[in-house]
């Protein structure tokens, strides 16, 4: 069974990545992803300047769900760091590299931007809209408007095929809203659905207290949990965006999830909790598995059924 698939006119030899900002803040994270059976590999969201982050605890999991809350708070080295590292990967690997930015503001955006474009490296760039907007505001994936003009002023710059990453959407009219929107932009190459399903909260029966320190325990929801609303924000977009591909993430804990994810559109599928939890190796398992679904259901690639859910 061949897993293999193109995003932004870039060839991944595996469907599989991390989601950004799982085992990929630091080099030797990103070298872990590099040395596993993923297909390719995405950086922590960078801002303009290098942040710690929130308090801990700020990730718990959920096992009993398998799922996950997080108020990371955006840690990371700043674009820099992540703008050398692009800038000395070995680009013959097999794996394409995405880079992940999320900037503060548009400006902060636009300045990132700017120095990858300047370095002109193969590198594909995935905006985070998860980012935060000007406080007291929603983030910008929930401003329909804010997010055309954010597209207004980055993709003329990019030039290049780009993706963002967005929050889930839940009403009917959203999904229509943002994807006429996103229509409008022929270098945004894909969309990466979802984010995590924001502010949640998990609170411990026994200490009758939240699981997270930042944000009185509000955190964004992960892994199983979360997989319906993936799934239909996969198809919500395989079916409004033709032109463009959908990279999936959400609830992906092996080969099954997976599947149901190219069913329901996605080219590309990120997994985020599970790789968490179970480490890089865990993409040598669910490879295997989609491969032996497939063989078992009489597919030889993903085309044979990527986007082909049925209705009744
Ligand atoms: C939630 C933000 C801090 C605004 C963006 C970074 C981010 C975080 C994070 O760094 O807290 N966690 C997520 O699950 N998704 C994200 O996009």
């Amino acid at each position: 069974a061949n897993l293999s698939t193109n995003i932004a006119g870039l060839h991944l030899p595996n469907l599989f990545f991390n989601a950004s900002g799982v085992c990929c803040q630091h080099e030797h994270e990103l070298k872990q992803l590099l040395e596993s059976d993923s297909g390719s590999l995405i950086t922590k969201s960078a801002t303009y300047e290098m942040r710690e982050g929130n308090p801990s605890p700020r990730y718990v999991p959920l096992p009993a769900i398998q799922s996950s809350i997080n108020s990371m708070g955006l840690p990371n080295e700043g674009y820099e760091y992540y703008l050398a590292y692009a800038k000395k990967y070995d680009y013959s690997n097999p794996k394409p590299l995405f880079v992940s930015l999320s900037g503060l503001s548009v400006a902060d955006n636009k300045k990132m931007v700017e120095g990858f474009v300047a370095a002109n490296l193969p590198c594909v760039l995935e905006i985070n809209f998860s980012c935060p907007n000007v406080p007291g505001k929603p983030q910008l994936g929930y401003d329909m408007e804010a997010m055309e003009s954010a597209l207004n002023v980055l993709a003329p710059i990019i030039k290049k095929p780009f993706g963002i990453k967005l929050p889930p959407y839940f009403d009917i009219a959203h999904f229509d809203t943002a994807a006429a929107i996103f229509n409008k932009f022929d270098n945004l190459a894909y969309l990466t659905c979802i984010n995590s399903v924001g502010n949640g909260l998990a609170i411990d029966f026994e200490t009758e207290t939240a699981l997270i320190k930042p944000k009185d325990g509000f955190g964004g929801l992960g892994g199983l949990m979360v997989l319906n609303t993936a799934l239909a924000n996969v198809n919500a977009f395989y079916r409004r965006c033709p032109n463009k591909k959908i990279i999936g993430v959400g609830g992906v804990t092996s080969g099954k999830e997976a599947f149901l994810h190219v069913l329901a559109g996605a080219s590309a599928v990120q997994i985020g909790t599970q790789l968490k939890e179970e480490g890089p190796k865990l993409f040598s398992r669910v490879k295997k598995e989609l491969e032996d679904i497939m063989v078992a259901k009489g597919y030889k690639s993903l085309e044979d059924f990527r986007g082909k859910v049925k209705t009744l």
